[in-house]
């Protein structure tokens, strides 16, 4: 990726579907199908390849690397850290995503020795951006339980400390590298009951940094996809189950330029 300055969620969403990016997804058991499917309606091209005979190397031939820690396991962190290694190689961006990682012994360190590969994007609940950030998390399993706003100085302390944009998600998500960040509204409260839809975020997170020349635009992008996609399916819904199907269908139609209104507004960042 390089270096460039606002490249918007339009733009962005048209370069994706124009060359559907190869983003490798290390996902757990739960997202895995989930998120394939998220991922091919939204316009990328996932692969849940996460063995560590092969990660190193299909990384090399991916746009992008997604780690998520939701079924952990010393076999997966192996093929993680493989696959990190061949994003490294190939200088490509590679996203996390903490799933609890407040909640056992295991998941922090484990999440600990993630973040100090410096990913380019760490995406969580607001619950997992506070244990991160080593703050009070009122988080217990893999649902976030704090509000967003609660996270934002952490997030910001995490930005900088770790060099990764950080998006957190919920009712208003906020995305902060350290000196720029928004609040994006949108969605639907349907989202938090269907699961794996955070763990299907982070790996648009990655489809979006494959095409984009600035982390900070790439995660501002793919959560204002989810959120313009979420509230066109909330429209009709009559709860979690059908609003499932709408979200693949919103996914996949909405036009780029439905993405231009977003509500996207900018955050002021304590100097
Ligand atoms: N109450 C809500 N209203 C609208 N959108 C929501 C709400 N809660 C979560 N979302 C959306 O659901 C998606 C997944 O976020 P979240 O539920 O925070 O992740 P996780 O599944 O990892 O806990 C994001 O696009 C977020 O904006
Ligand atoms: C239920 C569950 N248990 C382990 S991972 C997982 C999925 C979590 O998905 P998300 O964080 O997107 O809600
Ligand atoms: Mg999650």
């Amino acid at each position: 990726m390089k270096d460039a300055m606002n490249q918007t969620p339009e733009t962005l969403l048209t370069a994706l579907r124009a060359t559907p990016p190869l983003v490798q997804c290390i996902t757990n058991y739960v997202a895995m199908n989930i998120a394939a499917n998220v991922m091919l309606a939204a316009g990328a091209s996932p692969a849940m390849v996460s063995d560590v005979e092969e990660a190193e190397e299909f990384a090399g031939i991916a746009g992008a690397v997604t780690v998520n820690i939701g079924t952990l396991s010393p076999s997966f962190v192996a093929g993680m850290q493989a696959a990190i290694r061949g994003a490294q190689a190939a200088a490509r961006p590679w996203v996390l995503d903490p799933v609890a990682c407040q909640a056992t012994r295991y998941r922090r360190e484990v999440v600990q020795a993630l973040v100090a590969e410096r990913p380019t994007i760490i995406r969580g609940n607001a619950s997992e951006i506070l244990s991160l950030a080593g703050e009070v998390s009122q988080g217990q399993g893999v649902d976030g339980r704090d509000t967003v706003e609660a996270a934002e100085a952490g997030a910001r302390r995490l930005a900088q400390s770790s060099g990764a944009v950080i998006a957190v998600t919920g009712a208003v998500d906020y995305v902060t590298d350290g000196t720029r960040a928004v609040r994006i509204e949108g969605g639907s409260p349907f989202m938090p009951m269907n699961t794996a839809l955070g763990c299907s975020l982070t790996c648009l997170c990655g489809a979006y940094a494959a095409v984009a020349e600035d982390a900070f635009d790439a995660a501002v992008g793919a959560l204002a996809h989810f959120a313009v996609a979420g509230a066109l399916a909330h429209d009709g819904a009559s709860g979690p189950g059908s609003f499932a199907p709408r979200f693949l269908d919103a996914l996949a139609a909405v036009p780029p330029e439905a993405l231009a209104g977003a509500v996207i507004r900018d955050a002021a960042v304590p100097a």
